[in-house]
């Protein structure tokens, strides 16, 4: 028997098995055993039924590896195929596929004491955060405490707290795309600003400090990290993740999630240390979710590990999917000049043009603030967010849901929903004029159909972050239309329906003209310096 020592990419490992591993007789066992592994949901589909003979939903009759690429497309076509309760099997494990708001809320919010764990995905969760970090914790007294303590930091009341900071980082995001663009004068990719933005919010609410130039050596490692992860852990498209033998031989997704684990650990490991020393050394060190960590450590009984994941918890969940969201308003916002035109407006007879909007600007805007909930539903961060995992055997409408089945939220499914966005695949902000509820407030409506959207997930696990994002976004995209004229540029369109990368979250790169609208914005961002807060 020949060992395989290297890496290999999983596309060649049937190639790499019948060549190293097996003899051709094996190869023939190993074909068949995968034939009918494949096979099996249309053999015993209709036998796998609860002591009342009620039948799992339907679905597609083969089972899959993983699904790659967009993997929202084929769970839309499978929706309309099967109806919005659907099952279907990725290599081990069967999801139940949830592609209807009223469906959604009977289950996630309704019977949360049911659907409200997490699969141990092998990537994600056992190699990357080990059943950590809040998102990968299975529904128990763990996750309840680590929620608890960390999102002491994320409800209204103390964000309130840290609320000048998120309004200096909005300034610095627009200062530093007008500086960045010469004034007005040059386009560029926005991505790298935006991304800056988010981390820097993420980095003071979690370490309190922040990254004070794009150049910052932190401002690269962090945002590596969010982006690795981001795309290592999408929940249909790792292979590895449903056909367990590929976990025990060295493949790329795994090393290159090993060394994930490894740089999270080193990269926030360190900045942990560093905040401790500060506090041993009687510091004043600001409040923020590593110290809340330590001085709780001893009482709440938390080991090392729990620290490293909870503190990079806000980072991984909170960096890449509001600069998504961001991203996809100025990717809109550029390409909708009919929209634009009427958002100025709004602002100019306002605001007018002295002074910029505030978070407390919120609700007399309410053209901004249907363009950000529209661009949330157009391009929600997560159109497959993590599954919900069920800690029982359930039966829903006379369908038999097992225990240990993971529920997607099919919401890319959902927002398309003609009855309730009709014209569904084009941005029309005005379909929210009227809501002024914030999502966290539209998230309880009693009638699912008459909340805004599902971008935040549902239930017991709903996005934790929904308030702090809430008003980053609204910083940053109000004052983005206050500031500036946003243009594409002649000869280069940008993409509305292409993903970068494999997380399914960002626009393709993309450039774009930002004209200041008027004098005051000179004025405005040319008194205000970067600082340095506690630097690292
Ligand atoms: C536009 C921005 C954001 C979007 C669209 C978003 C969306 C989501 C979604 C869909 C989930 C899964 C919910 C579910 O399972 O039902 C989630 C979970 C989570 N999010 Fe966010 N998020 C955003 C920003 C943030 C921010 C800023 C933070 C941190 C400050 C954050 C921290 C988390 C955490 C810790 C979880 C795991 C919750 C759990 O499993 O109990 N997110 N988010």
């Amino acid at each position: 028997m020949v060992y395989v020592t290297y890496h290999i990419p999983e596309t060649g490992l049937l190639a790499l098995f019948s060549t190293t591993l097996l003899t051709a007789s094996r190869i023939s066992v190993l074909l068949v055993v995968l034939a009918l592994t494949f096979i099996f949901p249309l053999i015993f589909r209709r036998n796998i039924v609860d002591k009342n003979g009620h039948s799992i939903p339907p679905g597609p009759p083969l089972r899959y590896p993983y699904l790659r690429r967009c993997p929202e497309r084929a769970l839309q076509a499978w929706s309309r195929t099967y109806g919005p309760l659907f099952s279907v099997w990725m290599g081990n494990q069967l999801f139940v596929v949830i592609s209807d708001a009223r469906i959604a809320k009977d289950l996630l919010v309704s019977n949360g004491a049911i659907f409200s764990s997490r699969k141990q995905y092998f990537i994600k969760s056992q190699t990357i955060l080990r059943g950590r970090a809040i998102t990968t914790t299975p529904y128990n007294d763990k996750w309840r405490q680590h929620r608890r303590i960390a999102t002491q930091l994320l409800t209204p009341r103390a964000i309130q707290g840290y609320a000048s900071v998120l309004d200096y980082e909005a300034h610095i995001l627009i200062r530093s795309m007008y500086y960045g663009t010469g004034m007005g004068k040059l386009p560029i990719n926005p991505a790298h600003f935006v991304g800056r933005y988010t981390l820097n919010n993420m980095l003071t609410v979690s370490f309190g400090t922040r990254t004070d130039s794009t150049a910052d050596p932190l401002t690269e490692s962090a945002l590596a990290l969010a982006n690795e992860f981001m795309d290592l852990t999408s929940p249909l498209s790792n292979i590895i993740d449903f056909i367990e033998p590929l976990q025990w031989i060295p493949t790329t997704t795994r090393s290159r999630a090993r060394r994930l684990h490894d740089g999270i650990v080193e990269v926030y490991g360190a900045m942990i240390m560093r905040v401790k020393a500060r506090m041993d050394a009687g510091e004043d060190v600001p409040d923020c979710l590593v110290k809340t960590l330590l001085l709780a450590q001893e009482r709440e009984k938390l080991d090392w590990e729990d620290l490293c994941m909870l503190a990079v918890a806000f980072n991984l969940g909170g960096i890449h999917s509001t600069s998504g969201v961001i991203m996809w308003f100025l990717a809109l916002i550029s390409s909708h000049p009919e929209v634009q035109a009427r958002a100025h407006a709004e602002l100019d007879s306002v605001i007018g043009r002295d002074a910029w909007p505030s978070a407390e600007d919120k609700q007399r805007l309410p053209y901004i603030q249907a363009i950000i909930k529209e661009v949330e539903r157009a391009h929600a961060p997560f159109w497959v967010p993590p599954p919900h995992y069920s800690t029982e055997d359930f039966v829903y409408n006379g369908m038999y849901i097992p225990k240990d089945t993971a529920l997607i939220l099919n919401c890319y499914e959902i927002h398309h929903n003609e009855e309730k966005y009709p014209d569904s695949f084009a941005f029309k902000p005005e379909r929210f004029l009227g809501d002024t509820l914030t999502c966290a407030e539209s998230s309880n409506l009693p009638n699912a159909m008459d909340r805004d959207h599902w971008a935040f997930g549902a239930g017991r696990r709903i996005c934790p972050g929904i308030h702090v994002a809430e008003r980053e976004l609204w910083l940053a995209i109000s004052r983005l239309l206050w500031a500036y004229d946003i243009r594409s540029l002649p000869g280069e369109p940008i993409s509305l329906e292409g993903y970068d990368g494999e997380s399914s979250r960002k626009p393709q790169p993309y450039r774009i003209t930002l004209t200041p609208r008027h004098d005051r914005v000179h004025a405005l961002l040319e008194g205000e310096e970067e600082v340095t807060l506690m630097k690292f």
